[in-house]
């Protein structure tokens, strides 16, 4: 299989690379590579052999492939798929970007929660494979149970999104909000008598001062939250917030009757983790710990954390899951409106879960079909 890849080394190609050359997906397959700043360059080093980097945007070169996997972006998508298409190539295309999810020849990918409808799209002749959101894929990971079951009538999320999801310069200006914010107060974080009142507003101060650095989220993250993320709807949804039930259904092939989703999603100062709490109307009232089978049985990476302070603060946070496929879910409990509504947090890596593995799997799925 020849396969194609655009945007290898931006921070979602580079977590796709890493985690295919640690599960030896190069073998058996003939990469070829491309980019659209450096024609000519040296191919990444995951195979022996391998061609000069060629140009993402030569259609005759992209028509030679079986597969194409692009982590570029959206804007690339929308430059050259159609013409590639219109050029009468064939083959399967993997996207990160957003732009072809909810397209009718599309399908999302997330096989532990939609193998079936992935089967069946193969079956049907689908060629177009996207990846989802991450907020949404890393919801499903954690509950695919519960949507498994047939339990979900409803369901609510307030999300904690990670800097990563903005992009590579956000993570790094997260970095450097903090180090201004930390660096304008040190010589009163020396002295521990030193007024903290004083502290808080000098600290105030220098994230509304116009020198701090806000190029690449509007505003200060640090120190602070942002609750729109994505661009602005006339229903006054976020993008963001509009995804989670057109995509949570299309990713589960629920055609008719959707599930309603929706809630508020919110920037926070994490590097690559989201978290989302979640209100989840059941059809019924389950008894909590079938609810925790149905949660941990689902697939392997789904872990129910003991709802006690001790696993939540070990477990159940950015920093203990950054890095890892674990999609750990805690804090769950009936709620006090009644035994039908559930309480829920969970925490997913969203480069990994939320963006690359989705794509690595679904190579993986068209060898194996
Ligand atoms: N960030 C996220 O959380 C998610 C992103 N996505 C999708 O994936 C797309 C890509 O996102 P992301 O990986 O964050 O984008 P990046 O900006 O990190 O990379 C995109 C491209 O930018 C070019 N580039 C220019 N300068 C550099 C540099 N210094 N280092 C690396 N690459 C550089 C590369 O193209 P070239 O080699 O051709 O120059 C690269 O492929 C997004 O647009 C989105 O559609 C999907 C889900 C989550
Ligand atoms: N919008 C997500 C990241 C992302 O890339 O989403 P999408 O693939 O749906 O555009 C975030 O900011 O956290």
């Amino acid at each position: 299989m020849k396969v194609g890849f655009v945007g290898w080394r931006g921070m979602v190609g580079s977590v796709l690379m890493e985690r295919m050359q640690s599960e030896n997906d190069f073998d058996g397959i003939e990469p070829v590579f491309f980019t659209t700043s450096n024609v000519g360059g040296e191919a990444p080093n995951v195979a022996e052999g391998l061609p000069p980097l060629k140009d993402a945007f030569s259609i005759d070169d992209l028509k030679q492939l079986d597969a194409i996997i692009s982590c570029q972006g959206g804007d690339y998508t929308k430059a050259v798929f159609a013409d590639l298409r219109g050029a009468g190539w064939d083959g399967y295309w993997i996207d990160a970007a957003s732009s072809l999810r909810m397209d009718k020849d599309s399908l999302i990918v997330l096989d532990p929660v939609n193998l079936d409808v992935i089967k069946d799209g193969l079956a049907r002749g689908v060629k177009n494979y996207i990846g989802g959101n991450c907020t949404v894929s890393l919801m499903l990971m954690g509950l695919g149970g519960l949507f498994a079951n047939n339990l979900v009538e409803w369901a609510t999320s307030m999300t904690y999104q990670a800097a990563s999801g903005a992009g590579a310069r956000n993570m790094r200006e997260l970095i450097e909000q903090m180090g201004t914010i930390r660096d304008g107060v040190a010589s009163e974080l020396a002295d521990p008598a030193s007024a903290i009142l004083e502290l808080d507003r000098k600290v105030a101060a220098t994230m509304r001062s116009g020198d701090f650095p806000t190029e690449n989220f509007g505003a200060p993250l640090a120190g602070s939250v942002l609750p729109f993320i994505d661009s602005q709807l006339e229903n006054g949804q976020s993008r963001e917030e509009w995804k989670a039930q057109a995509e949570t259904n299309k990713i589960l092939g629920n055609d008719g009757n959707p599930i309603p989703l929706d809630g508020t999603c919110v920037r926070i100062g994490a590097m690559r983790c989201h978290a989302q709490a979640l209100t989840i109307k059941l059809k019924k009232d389950v008894p909590l710990d079938e609810i925790e089978q149905m949660i941990a049985g689902h697939n392997q990476w789904a872990k129910v954390v003991p709802n006690d302070k001790e696993s939540t603060l070990r477990d159940l946070t950015p920093t203990a899951v950054t890095g890892t496929l674990t999609v750990p879910v805690g804090r769950l409990r009936k709620l006090s409106m009644g035994g039908e509504y559930l309480n829920a947090f969970t925490v997913g890596d969203q480069l990994l879960w939320g963006a690359a593995e989705p794509l690595r799997r679904m190579l993986q799925v068209l060898r194996n079909a």
